[in-house]
């Protein structure tokens, strides 16, 4: 597999880009020629500076409005066309994109534009050049890669061929079936970018919304699919145009692109077993099977303020580590750690982000292979000393720096508990209140970094995104964006917040950066945990009433139900499959979320409709700390 990435999807002067580029294991890149006209130095520097990268330039782009014009327009395009060729020597590329013409002047005409790209051809071959051809959703005469590729199969000239871009095929809903009969000589490269489901004008939406494949939502694989059965062996090129992109880390968009074309690959892979492909074979997504356990890393103070609350909460405190300043609170499999080492990973992640959520362990089917194919697309490893007789879990680095753990139920890990864990002399009494599991995990982050993470899970795990919903906070728009997998042990929310006001933008601001802002456990009997909780002298995040008789009234609910809900600050949903109830701690520290959940009847959501209310809950609850009134 060959991977280029045009100079246009990341951010950065040319010398950025390329270090990037490089960095994150690409082959090579396409030119835009606004990067380099914007560089002050020749093309012939330009070339080398790719070169020492260990780049190749896989193509210059764009050469625009050139099939089908009338004279005296036409000669000026070729004379055009060879001052370019002269730069594309300079620069070493042998390959033009000539995108299709939207010129009000050109004529249009199947045979005009075959007639100028065989001259174009010869031209070219003079030089030892190539031309491919791309139709633009938007061309004015054509805008459909099957009328592209009639005009090059009736140029019939070998340094013309066919540019596909997996955007204007999709975008325009164009059957893919067509590319299968294309010559995979005549394919002079293959574009490939995503873009999220938004009715806008085509123009638009691909010179603003285009995403890394994966990250959107056109079938980039079944594009992807076409073009593997015609036998095509070349570059696979991202060509992303997206504001964020534009503006976000030169860095982690690189990697996130070359991820996304390894994973692609690896889809393609599975699903045409009978196509030779140049792909590596990794492990397939890792199935997921629950939240094994969430470490806090902490310092004294803080740990005793977090034990306070899982006691409350229902946890009892069931083991120390052998060897570290750690604690084990359980109830029903739900295991929460408490890490207040001095010398680790925990007490780096404690002195950066303050007491925080610093690593996550998931059970998953086999946890070497979780890693192996987390690292096979570019996710970075996570390793650290353990003592004699400890277990090392397999880990990588996850959101904001934090860590991801694998446990499995096939090797020695699956005893980590016993291993590790000695069960405390005088466990804290503490009367569970019927929570279960970890019915999802929500993590906070800049909405810049949301795609990057997206793409992290859905790729890494055997997991799907369900459509983004906007989370009214009084002070702004949260986005969030839902990863599961297919029987709900593992549920995750991103969050995207926008500014710092919002109760989402002031926990990455007061916990520097990104992390896991929110745990909601589940419990089968809410109104009994309720209860328990009052008898453990719990009080819940209290509800403005106002939000009752609303309920009440939205959902048609009975008097009594309602009166239940209003008594216990419960809050209340319902789908096309059943009902959700929600119970919410008070916040803890700088607005980190606990809260309780049942899902009756296969309920599928996340409460977003009640989030207003709880998110002005909250924030009424941590404004005498400083949470600013909106
Ligand atoms: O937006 C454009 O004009 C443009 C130019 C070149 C391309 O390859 C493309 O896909 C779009
Ligand atoms: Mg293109």
């Amino acid at each position: 597999m060959k991977t280029s990435i045009a100079t246009v999807s990341i951010s950065g002067d040319l010398g950025e880009k390329l270090a990037a580029i490089a960095a994150a294991g690409f082959d090579g890149i396409e030119i835009f020629e606004n990067d380099f006209l914007a560089f002050d130095g020749s093309p012939r520097d330009v070339g080398s500076m790719v070169r020492d990268a260990g780049l190749e330039i896989t193509l210059f782009q764009p050469f625009r409005d050139f099939e089908g014009l009338p004279e005296p327009q036409r000669g000026r395009a070729f004379d055009r066309a060879e001052r370019k060729f002269d730069v594309m020597q300079e620069l070493g590329t042998d390959l033009m994109l000539v995108c299709s013409s939207v010129s009000p002047v050109s004529l249009g005409g199947i045979d005009r534009a075959a007639a100028d790209f065989f001259e174009l051809g010869e031209r070219a071959a003079k030089r030892g050049l190539r031309v491919g051809y791309e139709a633009l959703a938007w061309g004015r005469h054509v805008h459909d890669h099957r009328d592209a590729w009639e005009i090059v199969r009736r140029a019939n000239h070998p340094n013309i061929g066919i540019i596909l871009d997996s955007f204007h095929t999709l975008a325009r809903k164009i059957d893919v079936g067509s590319i299968r009969s294309i010559p995979k000589d005549k394919i002079f490269i293959v574009q490939l970018a995503d873009a999220p489901a938004i009715d806008m004008d085509l123009l638009y939406w691909s010179r603003h919304f285009r995403n890394m494949p994966g990250e959107g939502d056109l079938p980039v694989k079944d594009f992807m699919r076409a073009v593997a059965a015609t036998g095509y062996d070349g570059y696979l090129s991202l060509e992303i145009f997206n504001d964020q992109f534009r503006g976000g880390s030169a860095k982690s968009i690189s990697v996130d692109g070359h991820r996304s074309l390894v994973y692609l690959m690896d889809q393609v892979r599975r699903e045409e077993p009978d196509i030779a492909l140049a792909t590596p074979d990794i492990p397939d997504r890792v199935g997921v099977h629950g939240v094994e356990f969430i470490e806090f890393a902490a310092d004294e103070t803080d740990a005793a303020s977090l034990a306070t609350m899982f006691g409350a909460l229902g946890f009892r405190k069931e083991g120390r580590h052998v060897s570290k300043n750690v604690t084990l609170y359980r109830q029903g499999g739900i295991n929460l750690v408490i890490n207040t080492e001095r010398e680790s990973f925990a007490h780096s992640s404690f002195t950066v982000h303050g007491t925080s959520v610093c690593a996550i362990g998931l059970g998953v089917e086999d946890a070497q292979a979780a890693v192996l194919r987390a690292r096979a697309l570019g996710a970075e490893p996570f390793e650290q000393a353990v003592g004699p007789g400890e277990l090392t879990l397999p880990a990588i680095r996850g959101v904001g720096g934090s860590v991801v753990h694998f446990v499995d139920r096939t090797s020695e890990l699956a005893r980590v508990w016993e291993v590790e864990f000695v069960p405390t002399d005088a466990p804290a009494p503490a009367r569970p209140v019927g929570l279960r599991q970890i019915d999802h995990v929500g993590q906070t982050m800049d909405h810049d970094e949301m795609l990057t993470w997206l793409l992290f899970y859905t790729s890494i795990f055997r997991t799907r995104k369900t459509p983004m919903v906007d989370v009214i906070d009084p002070a702004g728009i949260v986005r969030s964006q839902v990863i599961e997998n297919d029987d709900g042990s593992l549920r995750l929310t991103l969050n995207g917040a926008e500014n710092r006001r919002t109760l989402a933008g002031h926990f990455i601001a007061e916990s520097f950066g990104s992390s896991t802002q929110h745990l909601a456990f589940a419990t089968d009997d809410i109104f009994a945990t309720a209860a328990a909780l009052k008898a453990n002298g719990f009080a819940t995040l209290a509800i403005s009433p106002n939000y009752y008789d609303d309920v009440e009234a939205r959902f048609g609910l009975e008097p009594e139900l309602a009166d239940r809900l209003r008594e216990e600050n419960m809050l209340y949903d319902r789908d096309e499959h059943g009902e959700y109830f929600q119970l919410y701690a008070p916040t803890w520290g700088e607005g980190f979320i606990f809260e309780i959940v049942e899902r009756r009847g296969g309920y599928k959501g996340y409460g977003a409709a009640n989030a207003p209310f709880r998110i002005a809950a909250q924030k009424r609850h941590m404004r005498p700390r400083g949470m600013p009134r909106v």
